[in-house]
């Protein structure tokens, strides 16, 4: 057990450090040949909305629940986007990037917040194998992560 009494979510430094790490990791999506195109229909507010979802993960507010649907409308998003292993991987390299840019240098931070991405990607790979407006059940509340992993 990792005797940290703070949330993750107040260790990378509240929603303000999840918005730049959002707004950098896109735009390098944005720019990336394999990436771009699974984007095609990227509004800005995907930004946001994905910073919001973070904060909820690593134990802040419950935004992304309360007004963005929760866990099942995060699923959905994914629906039909037939996500390669190729993608997912070009996903991490460039969110590891992201996450050494706009996150402490907190080593034990960083590992447990890119384990959470190496999760919830391979997770989002397998919804997008799904077809759009796949029933996916009740897939329960928006998971939690913390300094031992998923809570
Ligand atoms: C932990 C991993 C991931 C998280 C937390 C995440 C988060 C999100 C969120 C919150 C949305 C909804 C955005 C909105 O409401 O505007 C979304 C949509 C989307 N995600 Fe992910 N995602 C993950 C993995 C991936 C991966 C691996 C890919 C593709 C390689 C991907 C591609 C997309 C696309 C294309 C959309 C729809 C974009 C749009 O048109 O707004 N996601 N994701």
């Amino acid at each position: 057990m990792t005797e940290r009494s703070e949330t993750l979510f107040e260790a990378v430094g509240g929603i303000d450090a999840l918005r730049r790490l959002s707004n950098t990791f896109y735009d390098a999506v944005l720019a990336d040949p394999l990436l771009a195109p699974v984007f095609a229909d990227f509004s800005r507010t995907h930004v946001e909305h994905v910073a919001v979802w973070l904060a909820e993960v690593f134990g802040g507010p419950t935004g992304f629940t309360d007004g963005l649907g929760g866990h099942q409308s995060l699923l959905r998003s994914h629906l039909g986007l037939s996500i390669t292993e190729e993608q997912r991987l070009r996903w991490m390299e460039l969110m590891t990037t992201a996450v050494e840019k706009e996150l402490p240098d907190d080593e034990l931070l960083r590992r447990r917040v890119l384990e959470y991405f190496d999760w919830g990607t391979a997770i989002a790979r397998d919804v997008s194998a799904d077809p759009v407006g796949q029933d996916l059940g009740d897939p329960g509340p928006t998971p939690r992560w913390g300094w031992d992993g998923l809570a």
